[in-house]
């Protein structure tokens, strides 16, 4: 099967790029290019390149000659240490040069397209980066998947399809909005010998009929000679470049293979330069290089401006696709907090019913089976066996608990030892005999009375929430008991009560759970933690699948990626938000004193920091591994100094020094502030203050990370 290059003038090639006036000026010009990642390791060592204009250049070497970074350099995707690139006259990267961008193909090496997207999906998206009409991009979707024999429905996933065939989408990508340069980073590897051959004629053709300049690395040496000029590339220079015909016989080999090789053992018997080169810096180079690039630069009108937004508009689409492709992700981000909420209200805060105390009653001989009774009118008539009674009652009625009653102290004991029971309480003999004593001789009771209306109470401590719980049960149970009896024996109850009056509270109520203490910090974390384990996860998915670095090619620069993506998932962030407000407050009925709306809006942001967060984490990680570590870092790190657990003042002055600088601990007070204590402005200023400067923090590093690594290449 032959595509003609014929489609390719049916397309709005570049933009309305010039032709260029002079036929056959140097495409790309590489002058003393030099490249390392690692200090004077260079991977490109003052390498010269040309390739002419509407010409095959193969590019071959061994794997790991530095091909692609050579490719990535003349893309812009890479910045040389030294050395010169011009392409179609423009340093890549240039404003206005469309390199990367729409002037320029780039195939890479690895797939480079998401997987979770259709093969209709991906033609549109690269189609809109190029600024390509949907109808266009539709014609030449199906001439070029026709040509490249890919049989598969347009609506069948990535994913579903073979390697080759992937590899076959991939070329289509990058021919879809014909660009004047096509740099293909090994675009045979996996196709069948007669599709490879294909490709090749419909290369020829392109270059011939549309004065397309094709670069081409290869594996396969061999298919090679079809292209007008093949540069043999080893230990980061060009060993030589030329017809491959003149090639071999200027070496006088057979093949191109042996040319390498001849090449490479020649190569050998020359010290590699391993030091930059001084000869680009001499006079007479630079005159030439200035020479070559004016003269490139003369052969190409500037390009026209190209639309900006459409970048932007493809990858809202993109990013749109994505959330709808993906529903359980989706949904994760928007109902992981509300789920969050419920969990919470069912599972923190209340308080535990139905604990077992063990009692070893002496006061009443037969443990009170007579029941519980109420206090004698007559306290001078009480019988024993009566106020111990009374006790448990009001501890059993007010609590919840469970007594079990136990004949000696021993067994009590062995029950808590056990687990079976949260503590012993203990009524010595003739209990209500003696505290009726001491109610009303007070002053004048024995010490036999002291002693003997004394209970003894064993808790067990080790669970502190729970032994706190049983130790104020008694408490308050005490109070209640006392009152009681003074009423029962007409003394004036206030001679036993505590002599505090605990009034209504400025803030709150008399009775604070810990469901409320802790609200305001679940509400942010559950706002803040799903959102930043989700930008991490996508951001990091694009990086890795190479989408990112094939966008950049076309054009797409990572920050209209970021802020597509941002920008949606800002408005999932505003959903989540609202539904979390409206099930827990009108729902659930959790208390809020403040202002709905300065709580939503500090959600709201709280959000926003998980978002840029995890972004931050996705720029610095290189793979989902490290990030997850760095997430649950985060997550720990942040969660035990918000204050959400524990109140601020009580934490060591160290952590307390940094805590509010922690991206949850100020906004986790001013939430609380907004809840339960509205007329305290400050601590609302310092939660937004604190939880907008860390959005804005992580975003701008974010960037300055992507800038960063794109320098450094
Ligand atoms: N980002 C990077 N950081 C550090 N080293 C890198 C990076 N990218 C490539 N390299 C190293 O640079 C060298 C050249 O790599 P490059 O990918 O350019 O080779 P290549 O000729 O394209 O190889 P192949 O034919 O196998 O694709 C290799 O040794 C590689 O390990």
């Amino acid at each position: 099967m032959r595509m003609d290059a014929f489609a390719m003038g049916t397309v709005p090639v570049d933009g309305g790029l010039a032709t260029p006036k002079l036929p056959r000026a140097p495409a790309v010009l590489v002058h003393a290019a030099k490249k390392c990642y690692v200090q004077g390791q260079w991977i490109l060592d003052g390498l010269d390149l040309t390739v002419p204009e509407a010409s095959i250049y193969a590019l071959l070497g061994a794997s790991g000659c530095g091909k692609t970074t050579l490719l990535t350099c003349m893309l812009g995707l890479r910045h040389l240490n030294a050395g010169t690139v011009r392409v179609m006259g423009w340093r890549p990267g240039d404003p206005g040069s469309g390199i990367p961008g729409p002037r320029v193909g780039f195939m890479p090496q690895e797939l480079g397209l998401s997987e979770g997207f259709s093969i209709r999906e991906t033609m549109i998206y690269f189609g809109r980066v190029a600024g390509l009409p949907d109808d266009v991009i539709r014609q030449r979707s199906n001439d070029l998947l026709k040509f490249l024999d890919i049989t598969a429905k347009q609506s069948r996933l990535l994913s579903q399809l073979s390697g080759g065939q992937k590899q076959r989408v991939s070329l289509a990508v990058t021919l879809l909005h014909s660009p004047p340069l096509l740099i293909l980073d090994e675009p045979t590897v996996g196709v069948d010998p007669v599709l490879r051959q294909n490709i090749w004629d419909f290369l020829v053709d392109l270059t011939r009929t549309s004065g397309t300049t094709v670069i081409i690395t290869t594996h396969y040496i061999e298919e090679a000679r079809q292209a007008n000029k093949v540069g043999l590339m080893r230990r980061g220079k060009l060993l030589d470049e030329d017809d491959p015909d003149a090639m071999m016989a200027k070496h006088n080999c057979a093949t191109l293979e042996d040319v390498f090789l001849n090449l490479s053992i020649r190569q050998e018997g020359v010290q590699v330069t391993t030091e930059p080169s001084q000869e680009a810096k001499r006079p007479e180079h630079q005159a030439v290089e200035r020479r070559h690039i004016r003269q490139a630069m003369e052969q190409y009108e500037k390009p026209a401006q190209f639309p900006q937004h459409s970048n932007v508009m493809a990858c809202l689409w993109r990013a749109w696709l994505y959330i709808t492709r993906y529903k359980w992700v989706t949904a994760y981000v928007v109902f992981m907090p509300v789920l969050c909420i419920f969990v919470y209200l069912f599972a923190v805060g209340r308080d535990p019913h139905g604990l077992h105390v063990a009692i070893v009653n002496d006061d009443s001989a037969d443990q009170c089976a007579a029941g519980w009774p109420g206090y004698p009118t007559d306290c001078e008539q009480t019988a024993a066996e009566q106020l111990s009674c009374r006790f448990l009652a009001l501890l059993k009625e007010k609590h919840d608990y469970i007594l079990d009653l136990f004949d000696d102290m021993d067994s009590a004991r062995t029950a808590v030892l056990r687990g079976h029971a949260w503590g012993v309480l203990n009524f010595p003999a003739n209990f209500s005999y003696h505290m009726t004593q001491r109610q009303l001789y007070m002053q004048d009771a024995t010490e036999a009375d002291f002693d003997g209306s004394e209970a003894d109470a064993h808790i067990d401590m080790s669970n502190q929430y729970l032994g706190n719980m049983v130790r104020d049960a008694l408490f308050r149970t005490t109070i209640r008991f006392h009152d009681d009896l003074q009423k029962g024996c007409n003394l004036n109850p206030r001679i036993g009560a505590i002599p505090i009056n605990q009034l209504e509270p400025v803030f709150g109520n008399n009775e604070p759970s810990f469901q409320n203490f802790a609200l305001p910090g679940v509400l942010l974390c559950v706002m803040y933690f799903p959102a930043i384990f989700y930008s991490t996860a996508n951001f990091l998915e694009d990086k890795l699948n190479g989408v990112m670095g094939r966008s950049a090619a076309a054009g797409v620069t990572q920050f209209e990626m970021l802020a597509a993506r941002a920008i949606l998932d800002c408005a999932m962030n505003a959903l989540s938000t609202a539904i979390v407000i409206f099930i827990t407050f009108v729902v659930l009925q959790f208390t809020n004193n403040g202002s709905y709306i300065l709580l939503s809006l500090l959600m709201y942001l709280q959000g926003l920091c998980g978002l840029s967060l995890g972004y931050f984490v996705a720029s610095l990680c290189p793979d989902h591994y490290s990030s997850t570590f760095m997430g649950m870092g985060i997550f720990f790190l942040s969660t035990f100094v918000s204050g959400m657990f524990w109140p601020s003042q009580g934490m060591h002055w160290f952590v307390k020094m940094l805590a509010p600088f922690t991206p949850m601990m100020l906004s986790v007070e001013g939430a609380r502030t907004i809840l339960y204590q509205s007329s305290n402005p400050k601590d609302i200023g310092e939660g937004f203050l604190a939880t907008g400067t860390w959005t804005a923090a992580t975003f701008l590093a974010t960037m300055l990370i992507i800038r960063w690594q794109n320098k450094r290449g």
